[in-house]
């Protein structure tokens, strides 16, 4: 076939295949842009979720911290009501501190001397209440026939040991040292209030009677006596009985049945419940619950008990008790006037009477004394009843020492019958006086410093201080 192709024909073949061309690049092109819209909207699509992601992790976040800041601020809230209470309690001990202070002040403007010495303790007592502290009072008894020092084979007649302890004042007990040989070295110690060998049991009374009104206030409360053998320890407590073993004349009589006097004379027709243990056992179960109306049915009671309580004569004195005697008394009364009013309102509609009471505890407690085996010389069983009981007045002095250490990992309370069945006393926040009972006589100046160092040590205590009794609240 003959190939004549003229220009004109080669030339529209040309753009014949030139526009073919340019159809295909438009195609091409219109794909591309198709293909970029679609990546576009991919892209939007991608972004849009990318968003809502970060909007829902975000939005998680967000709650979390919010939970975290709800927390936070009910810490705080509970914080801070910690903080208030704290700080109401400060103000109202800085208050009644001031009060103190205040009365002091007014006070001071007109008195002198004994006036003087009686408000310094009035003030110091506050204070020593305030931070909790164990009262320590003693009493510095006169030099009796029991102080003699026995004969030797040098001397003839037993001869009146030397007067070397005494009261200065109404707080301060001032020992001379004297040593063979040495020159005189004075040991003062100080306590909330000394009695001399003059002082009464009146005068004795007196100052722990104020602990008798707190009790029915609704503190419970523990009067301990604290000494040597022959110290005098039972005369403060009981009292000493005549030769006849005729009833006490009231001025004679020591703070136990004082106290039972007191507390029937403080509220007239209240019924008592009076529990009592002359072992000081803590058994608390196996004891006698006794109810009492009267004083005189009180020291019936405790006065029973006290005969069976062991005595054995020793060199030291012929007398001495060799257990531990813990009188409890618990007194149970309407907790408010007001609730009073209502168990009155009760019982005058007839109504079942749910009125709590509230009970405190006053533990009178006259242990047994310490004392030096080679100067007691007892023997037999009474030389292991000594053993037993200088153990546990040692574990009571330990629980005083693990107290009054400012870290106090653990109070020994267990170690003895003794500091168990008193532990709510020593280490609670009932009110606290322990009577330290000395001798005068130089023969007994190494048990009568162990026994102040005794009373210095208690006074370093520092509890929580006393409060009232509320939560014990029985239904009747
Ligand atoms: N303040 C005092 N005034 C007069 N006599 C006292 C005084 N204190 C103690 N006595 C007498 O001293 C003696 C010993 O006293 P008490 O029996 O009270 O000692 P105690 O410490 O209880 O001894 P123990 O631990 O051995 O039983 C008693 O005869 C007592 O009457």
């Amino acid at each position: 076939m003959p190939l004549f192709i003229n220009r004109d024909q080669m030339f529209a073949h040309q753009v014949h295949l030139l526009e073919h061309k340019l159809r295909s690049k438009e195609e091409r092109i219109l794909d591309l842009e198709t293909e970029k819209a679609i990546l576009h909207l991919r892209l939007a699509e991608k972004v849009l979720q990318l968003q809502r992601n970060t909007q829902s992790v975000t939005r998680l976040a967000l709650g979390k911290i919010l939970a975290d800041v709800q927390n936070l601020k009910q810490d705080l809230s509970e914080i801070f009501a910690v903080y208030a209470n704290g700080v109401s309690e400060l103000e109202g001990q800085s208050k009644r501190i001031l009060e103190q202070l205040d009365e002091a002040g007014s006070a001071l403007n007109g008195c002198h001397g004994d006036d003087l010495q009686s408000l310094r303790s009035h003030i110091h007592n506050t204070l020593v209440e305030l931070r909790g502290n164990i009262r320590v009072h003693c009493r510095v008894r006169p030099v009796l026939p029991l102080d003699q020092v026995q004969p030797s084979s040098s001397t003839l007649g037993s001869t009146v040991s030397e007067e070397v302890i005494s009261a200065v004042g109404n707080d301060t007990v001032l020992v001379n040292c004297l040593k063979n040989g040495n020159p005189i070295l004075n040991k003062v110690f100080e306590f909330e209030r000394v009695h001399g060998p003059e002082d009464s049991q009146n005068a004795v009374f007196e100052e722990v009677k104020s602990l008798l009104t707190s009790l029915l206030d609704g503190y419970n409360v523990c009067i301990m006596a604290y000494g040597q053998t022959g110290s005098g320890k039972t005369h403060t407590m009981m009292g000493s009985q005549g030769p006849s073993g005729a009833p006490q004349p009231e001025e004679q009589q020591g703070i136990i049945p004082k106290a039972a006097v007191e507390l029937f004379s403080g509220a007239p027709g209240q019924h008592r419940d009076v529990i009592t243990t002359a072992s000081g056992t803590s058994e608390v179960p196996s004891l006698r619950y006794e109810r009492v109306r009267s004083a005189p049915e009180v020291m019936q009671l405790i006065r029973a008990v006290v005969r069976l309580r062991a005595r054995c004569p020793t060199l030291v004195h012929a007398h001495s008790s060799r257990s531990h005697l813990v009188v409890t008394v618990t007194v149970s009364s309407e907790s408010t006037p007001a609730l009073a009013l209502a168990r009155r309102l009760q019982s005058a509609k007839r109504e079942p009477q749910h009125c709590p009471r509230r009970e405190t505890k006053l533990q009178l407690v006259d242990l047994a004394g310490s004392e030096c085996v080679g100067m007691s010389g007892v023997t037999g069983s009474a030389l292991w009843e000594t053993s037993c009981i200088n153990r546990s007045l040692s574990a009571l002095s330990d629980v005083l020492g693990a107290l009054a250490a400012e870290q106090r990992p653990h109070v020994p309370y267990r170690n003895s019958k003794l500091t168990h069945l008193l532990q709510d006393a020593i280490g609670g926040d009932a009110k606290l006086l322990v009577m330290l009972c000395v001798s005068p006589a130089q023969q007994f100046i190494t048990e009568s410093l162990q026994s102040l160092s005794f009373g210095s040590r208690a006074r370093q205590v520092q509890r929580q201080a006393p409060h009232r009794k509320n939560n014990n609240l029985k239904t009747k």
